[in-house]
């Protein structure tokens, strides 16, 4: 019998966490869905639940399981599951020696990383999921404090929220880069905080969706895509 690996697809302002492998060799530089091994006697979630306090430092609930269990080399199986992270004010980071970086991808970003094998037939419904999560703006913070403080007022507020550092395309390197904040609040909501907190906001991603009815009068301008504030 094959054993179960279970993979979390971490939802959090309208994107899903993506997390690079360090080992074995043969997916080192690959990416994920964090998680790992269940143990003999251990439930399913139970194992998700556990992996990700070890790898990730966050305390997570199961929404649901995705469809499909899709086989990983001769002896392991994956499964995996929407889950999103129980404390507001938790953000995820690499505690052990499993992964070295992670993102925050979007439901038009899934292509961007590349995917180990057995993750891939996840990613279409995983991309459903964001999709139906409605649009994502972003603002832009010098320092993590600051972008740290904003998502947490946002989700005690109610609104989902996620940290991320900023960096360009391709580049592999986040030095000096400011950090973002990628959340489903409204924009009136979001440029109260980027005031107080010496940001921008960064429309470029909501302008991508559909926005609200045309005439409206909470129609997002699409130029200038960058606001800096004074
Ligand atoms: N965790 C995880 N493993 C995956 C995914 N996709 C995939 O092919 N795998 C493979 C990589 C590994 O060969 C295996 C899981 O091993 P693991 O190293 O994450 O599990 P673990 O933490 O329990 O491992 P260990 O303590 O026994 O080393 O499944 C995925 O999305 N998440």
């Amino acid at each position: 019998m094959r054993t179960r690996v279970v993979g979390a697809a971490i939802v959090r302002g309208g994107r899903v966490l993506a997390a690079r492998r360090t080992r074995p060799a043969e997916a080192a530089g690959r990416w994920e869905l964090p998680g790992g091994k269940v143990e003999p006697g251990e439930t399913a979630e139970h194992a998700l639940v556990r992996e990700l306090d070890e790898e990730l430092g966050v305390d997570v609930e199961v929404v649901r399981w995705l469809a499909g269990v899709v086989p990983v080399g001769e002896r392991h199986e994956l499964a995996a599951a929407l889950v999103r992270i129980a404390g507001d004010a938790e953000e995820p980071e690499p505690r052990d020696d499993t992964h070295d970086r992670l993102r925050w991808l979007g439901p038009d970003e899934l292509d961007e990383v590349d995917w180990l094998e057995p993750d891939r037939p996840f990613l279409a419904e995983i991309a459903a999921e964001l999709r139906s999560a409605g649009p994502s703006l972003r603002a832009v913070f010098f320092d993590e404090d600051d972008a740290v403080l904003v998502a947490r007022r946002l989700r005690h507020d109610g609104y989902d929220a996620a940290v991320e550092r900023e960096r360009l395309a391709g580049e592999d390197d986040d030095e000096d880069h400011p950090w973002a904040v990628l959340t489903d609040a409204p924009a009136v909501a979001v440029e109260l905080l980027v005031d107080e907190h010496d940001g921008w906001l960064d429309l470029e991603d909501g302008a991508e969706h559909p926005g609200p009815a045309a005439g409206s009068p909470l129609d997002l301008p699409t130029q200038p895509r960058r606001i800096k504030r004074p």
